[in-house]
């Protein structure tokens, strides 16, 4: 498409750049540019795909300046929870551009090129974890996860007097590859009790405690905290590790810092928290990658003690609308007509009916008049029921024709749970 060209550099001349499936023995070079392009040493890289079970060949596609790889893309296959149940999705990773060749449109190819191939696939979504969150809106991407650091002070950490409490309930420490299959099981049922996330199938699990293990200076081991019922069985994890400090006149300033609390009870999650605000010779406790709705606030006694930073999240995108609008559930049945802008798959371009009754749901191409205009990237941020349509008209980004359209689209796909993903991939 004429209009997604992008202005070579001046002098350069536009080498209208095409991207295409790699080929086997170009995949070393090929994560060479990614490790260039990202700043970090090979070896970093390496080690990461050595151990990567997923890291499917023919899922890379290159741009070529020449006989050079000048930028490259990659994606994993997952299983998304998105509502109504798990989804293939592709998990876009890989992305990068040579320093020597960026801002001349690669990226831009290498984004439409792999759409197309997602299509081909059959895969209807893809998701995406952004270095830098400006990217990838044009791309149809929208964020459909936000995800928080909560920061509690050691002073100010206790619980309400009401927070469920088991005294059945047992503690045990652990290094976290002792207990995969607790923690596994334990992910498991938090991957069901919300969307945005997928399982940690194949090697996914080595990875993610290899990625979370790598050495910090004063900085201790990867440790989990499994909780336990009386009969023994886990309902409770966490990862953490704890960083050692002292400060003025030889006072401790260390911090813990945690992920992935997982709870099948309240009380269970109670006990987490209790024990993750009381270690010894720490001042504060960071929880990194909590969901917008964690209930950690209503926990804590105070609850504006829980403070909130971060946002970055998983961005989404819907690579055929038709197909994932229909393959998902609805909290409400709806019928409206959505106007689609997509520059870089167009075969999403144009009017679609959706008609749902909250399971069952026909997408149709329509010549009606539209409820609503929109972008693709506003539908792949709302896509997962917590990016609402109604702050893109608001913010005059997407345009309401029938009043009232955008609140009822946000009301269907609206989730009770905020989504969330807690894997980087
Ligand atoms: C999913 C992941 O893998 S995340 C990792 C992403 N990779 C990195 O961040 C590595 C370092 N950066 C790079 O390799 C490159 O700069 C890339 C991949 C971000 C961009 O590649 P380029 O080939 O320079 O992008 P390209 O020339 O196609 O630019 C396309 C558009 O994106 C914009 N853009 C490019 N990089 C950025 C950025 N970092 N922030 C905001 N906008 C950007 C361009 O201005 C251009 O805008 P336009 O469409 O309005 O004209």
């Amino acid at each position: 498409m004429a209009a997604d060209r992008h202005p070579a550099t001046p002098g350069t001349g536009d080498p209208g750049w095409e991207a295409a499936a790699a080929s086997e023995d170009e995949i070393p070079e090929a994560t060479q540019v990614f490790a260039t392009a990202l700043n970090i040493p090979l070896p970093d890289l390496v080690d990461t795909e050595r151990d990567h079970p997923v890291n499917d060949t023919d899922r890379f596609l290159l741009v070529r300046d020449g006989a050079r790889v000048a930028g490259t893309v990659n994606s994993h296959l997952f299983s998304l929870s998105v509502p109504g149940g798990p989804r293939p999705a592709a998990g876009v990773t890989g992305v990068g551009v040579l320093p020597t060749h960026r801002r001349r449109g690669i990226l831009s190819a290498l984004m439409r090129g792999q759409l197309a191939d997602l299509r081909r696939r059959g895969e209807n979504l893809a998701v995406l974890w952004a270095s830098e969150g400006g990217i990838y809106g044009r791309y149809g991407y929208g964020r459909a996860t936000r995800q928080y650091t909560v920061t509690v002070s050691r002073a100010h950490a206790a619980l309400r007097p009401d927070a469920p409490r088991d005294p059945s309930l047992t503690l045990e420490l652990a290094a976290p590859a002792d207990v995969l299959p607790d923690l596994d099981l334990l992910h498991r049922a938090a991957q069901a009790e919300r969307n945005g996330g997928f399982p940690r199938e194949g090697n996914w699990w080595p990875l993610r405690l290899w990625m979370l293990s790598r050495p910090q200076a004063d900085t201790s081991d990867l440790r989990a905290v499994l909780v336990r019922d009386a009969r023994g069985r886990p309902v409770g994890s966490a990862l953490h590790r704890l960083t050692t400090g002292f400060g003025h006149g030889g006072l401790p300033t260390g911090r813990v810092t945690a992920r992935e609390v997982n709870a099948l009870t309240p009380a269970a999650r109670t006990a987490l928290y209790e024990y993750l605000f009381a270690t010894d010779l720490t001042v504060e406790t960071e929880i990194i990658g909590l969901p917008e709705d964690d209930p950690l606030p209503a926990l804590l006694a105070d609850p504006a003690q829980a403070v909130r930073s971060g946002g970055a999240g998983l961005w989404l995108r819907l690579v055929d609308v038709p197909a994932a609008l229909s393959e998902r559930t609805y909290a409400r049945p709806l019928d409206t007509v959505i106007e689609v802008a997509d520059r870089y798959a167009p075969w999403n371009a144009g009017r679609w009916h959706l008609k749902t009754d909250g399971e069952d749901t026909r997408v149709e191409a329509t010549t009606a008049d539209p409820d609503l205009s929109l972008d693709a990237a506003h539908l792949g941020a709302a896509h997962l029921g917590r990016g609402p349509v109604t702050t893109h008209v608001d913010a005059g980004t997407a345009a309401e024709h029938t009043p009232g359209a955008a609140a009822r689209l946000d009301t269907a796909l609206y989730t009770p749970r905020a989504p969330r993903c807690d894997t980087g991939f």
